[in-house]
């Protein structure tokens, strides 16, 4: 009798743990909760031409042989600009609440400047997206900027290594507000900075694909140890301004807020020792604290200014006032944790952003993986990670209210994976599961978590990746002309999410 006893409670508790059991959905959040799935201009669209639409970074360095894997680009992607009515029908299919996408800058403004003209055309294509979100029951989450730099801007003064950026930015934004803002009530400025200064900066695995000649012969010649934090202030500043002109001119009248996505990792001491731990509050500080602190407490983390010191551009008192508080709501992206040690910092001639955090990650200790490892090989499957990172984060920065605005998983892209299996993604079920688990347990502990997106809606363009990984809840058929399939997950969602 004890024994069956004890195998009943086993049973119940992997169950519990899958989160496959039928009483967790939508229920299991509070009203009002919202449930999304994410998407992005550059990864999604294609038509990269067409529209009267002008070149971006990304459709430049796709183009150079080397920098995407297979040579892969965002030329076509996957045709959402022609496709998106079909695809906005999937979303309703599952049931979902939000739909998160950004606005590409030059669909709007070709040359990235105002004085280059507003494209007609672009501005057509994104309000027949927000009403068709609209028209299907959901919420358009937009963010304005999600790496896809205008080129123009870049080539004519070096795009965000300027403080020029400032202006034009913040001159789209104004677009955005004043053509969508009548239905776009949720906004966010940038999409994850840290990823755009550190890739795009420091190692150039990302457009524009810079960095110190010593870290690589086949970047564009730039500085590992300075432009980052360069890129990421005037990153910033140009999010303060827009977060200003946004509370001065149309708050009001649109209701709307506004916010900034920041990703971050959750980091574990590989060993319980002052020097690892000080080597995580380095990895959070560095990766989550170069956004959040400005914008909470309007300076950067002091372990940033002591050590990096003329290095980090600093704020002036005024601008200091400006960037503080200059958040309605955080986006936050998770995908991974990693057990992190301390490292001894990098001599004179080689400085990085990378080596300036003076940590090793991995995500192994002693043979043993943070989380399940995942086919994408630098992320690794920890569900309770996302719990630690919302607490940190709330406990951190005064309980901001937060949208999960990217958490997912991702499948190897072959044609060697018949199409049957290809749709069977039990793993995408189980993560999300026991991600959204986590987020109601850091909810119960007093995290104002107000919604969750998944990435992300189909499989897309995957930046340095390109068509490798799978993050999606549809499956995209590259090889037969681009058809949509819902994938199990999508077929969980919908039930997960019905009302
Ligand atoms: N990928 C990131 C941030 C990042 C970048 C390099 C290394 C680690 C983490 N952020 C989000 O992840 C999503 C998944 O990103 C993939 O992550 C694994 C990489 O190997 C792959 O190249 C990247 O596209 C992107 O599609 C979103 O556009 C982006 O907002």
């Amino acid at each position: 009798m004890a024994k069956q006893l004890v195998l009943c409670a086993v049973l119940v508790a992997a169950l519990l743990c899958s989160g496959a059991h039928a009483s967790f959905g939508r229920g299991s959040f509070p009203d009002g909760f919202i449930f999304g799935t994410g998407s992005a201009s550059y990864q999604y669209e294609g038509a990269y031409k067409e529209g009267g639409k002008g070149p971006s970074i990304w459709d430049v360095f796709s183009h150079i042989p080397g920098k995407v894997r297979n040579n892969d680009t965002g030329d076509v992607a996957d045709d959402f600009y022609h496709r998106f009515r079909e695809d906005v029908k999937l979303l309703k299919d599952m049931n979902m609440d939000a739909f998160r996408f950004s606005i590409a800058w030059t669909r709007i403004l070709p040359t990235g400047s105002l004085s280059g003209g507003i494209n007609k055309e672009g501005v057509a294509f994104y309000n027949n997206l927000i009403n068709e979100v609209i028209a299907n029951g959901l919420k358009p989450f937009v963010t304005i900027f999600h790496w896809d730099t205008p080129q123009a801007l870049d080539t004519e003064y070096g795009s965000f290594l300027s403080e020029n950026i400032i202006k034009d930015y913040v001159d789209f934004a104004d677009v955005c507000f004043r053509e969508f803002g009548d239905r776009v009530k949720f906004w966010t400025t940038f999409n994850e900075p840290w990823t755009y200064a550190s890739q795009g900066y420091g190692t150039g695995a990302h457009a524009p694909g810079r960095c110190s000649p010593f870290v690589s012969k086949t970047c564009a010649p730039g500085d590992s140890g300075r432009e980052p934090y360069v890129v990421a202030h005037h990153i910033l500043l140009a999010h303060a301004e827009a977060v200003r002109l946004y509370r001065a001119k149309y708050a009001a009248a649109q209701g709307g807020q506004i916010g900034l996505v920041a990703v971050s990792h959750w980091f574990v001491p590989n060993r319980d020792t002052a020097a690892d731990r000080r080597a995580v509050q380095r990895s959070l500080d560095f990766m989550l604290g170069w956004f959040l602190d400005p914008l909470v407490r309007g300076e950067y983390p002091g372990t940033m200014t002591a050590y990096l010191g003329e290095r980090l551009p600093r704020f002036t008192p005024a601008q200091a006032a400006l960037v503080k508080g200059s958040y309605d709501f955080l986006g936050i992206n998770y995908y991974t944790s990693y057990f992190t040690s301390d490292a001894p910092p990098r001599g004179a001639g080689e400085l990085t952003y990378d080596g300036d955090v003076r940590a090793n990650t991995s995500g192994y200790r002693d043979g043993v993986p943070v989380g399940a490892p995942e086919f994408v090989p630098i992320f690794f499957n920890s569900p309770k990670g996302i719990r630690e990172l919302l607490l940190y984060t709330s406990r951190r920065y005064g309980s901001p209210v937060i949208y999960v605005t990217e958490n997912g998983i991702a499948e190897e892209n072959s044609p060697r994976i018949p199409l049957g299996d290809a749709l069977k993604d039990g793993h995408r079920i189980k993560f999300h599961s026991q991600h959204l688990q986590f987020v109601r347990h850091a909810m119960r502990d007093g995290v104002n978590v107000k919604g969750y997106f998944t990435w992300t809606f189909m499989d897309c363009f995957e930046w340095g990746d390109g068509y490798l990984d799978r993050f999606g809840l549809i499956f995209i058929g590259r090889l037969n002309g681009l058809k949509r399939y819902r994938k199990e997950s999508s077929y969980w969602i919908e039930k997960f999410l019905r009302k």
